[in-house]
């Protein structure tokens, strides 16, 4: 079997408002992209690993990679207008089949367990994705009224999302529309039962400035 992990690191960061995107910004001394890319390689099966990027950024990436010594390997490739076309982009450089694990590159905090477990799942039914439970009460507004909901019926949902290859090839020929916010949405739409694992509350994205400062308290 072979396995691949793309790091799909190609947006801008816009609702961090920092001056580089945020996968750049350091946390506890490292870039947060290379907190990502290490977890992968330390990882057992070591994947092929595969890091999606706007081009704009490659040069800079470079000079990070030598400023900190940094030699995980890897391939840098070109990111797209969304994450969707990135992740696209990513799976092009796939030529053979195997067991494919698409990150955010803007989660850090990836234990070897939960890595283990996804992509055991997905070896066995194809797909697999890490979700948590809900520990606020949840309710949805709707025509102006809101109405609480059965929280034990919804769950978070986290990266790696781990395909077979072969399947998330061909989810990704589809059209993109809005509502495809994961990988999981995009292979659901082609009428695929979604495999959920134990994802960990650690596993944060880092989206606004607060994350930021709560990954680097997790990691204390
Ligand atoms: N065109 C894009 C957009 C997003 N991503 C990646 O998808 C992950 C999740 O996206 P998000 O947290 O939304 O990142 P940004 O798009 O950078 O942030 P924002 O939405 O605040 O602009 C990130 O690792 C991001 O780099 C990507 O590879 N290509
Ligand atoms: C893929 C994802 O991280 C799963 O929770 C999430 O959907 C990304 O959302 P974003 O709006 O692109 O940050």
């Amino acid at each position: 079997m072979k396995y691949y992990a793309i790091i799909v690191a190609g947006g801008s960061g816009s609702r961090m408002q920092s001056a580089i995107p945020k996968q750049f910004l350091e946390l506890n001394g490292l870039p947060i992209i290379m907190h990502t890319i290490k977890a992968f390689y330390q990882w057992p099966l070591v994947p092929k690993i595969i890091v999606v990027m706007h081009p704009d950024y490659h040069k800079f990436w470079k000079k990070l990679c030598a400023d900190y010594k940094f030699t995980v390997p890897h391939k840098l490739i070109e990111g797209g207008k969304t994450r969707f076309e990135s992740v696209k982009k990513g799976l092009s450089m796939i030529e053979d089949d195997g067991l494919v694990a698409i990150h955010d590159a803007v989660r850090p905090i990836i234990s070897t367990d939960l890595l283990i477990n996804t992509f055991k799942m997905a070896e066995e039914l194809g797909n697999a994705i890490p979700v948590i439970k809900c520990r606020d009460s949840i309710r949805k507004l709707q025509d102006g009224i809101s109405i609480g909901l059965d929280r034990e019926q919804y769950f978070l949902v986290q990266t790696p999302q781990c395909f077979q290859v072969k399947l998330i090839n061909e989810a990704y020929k589809q059209e993109y529309k809005a509502e495809f916010t994961d990988d999981a949405s995009v292979v659901e739409a082609m009428g695929v039962k979604i495999n959920l694992t134990e994802g960990d509350s650690k596993n944060i994205k880092i989206t606004f400035p607060e994350d930021l400062r709560y990954a680097e308290s997790l990691l204390k």
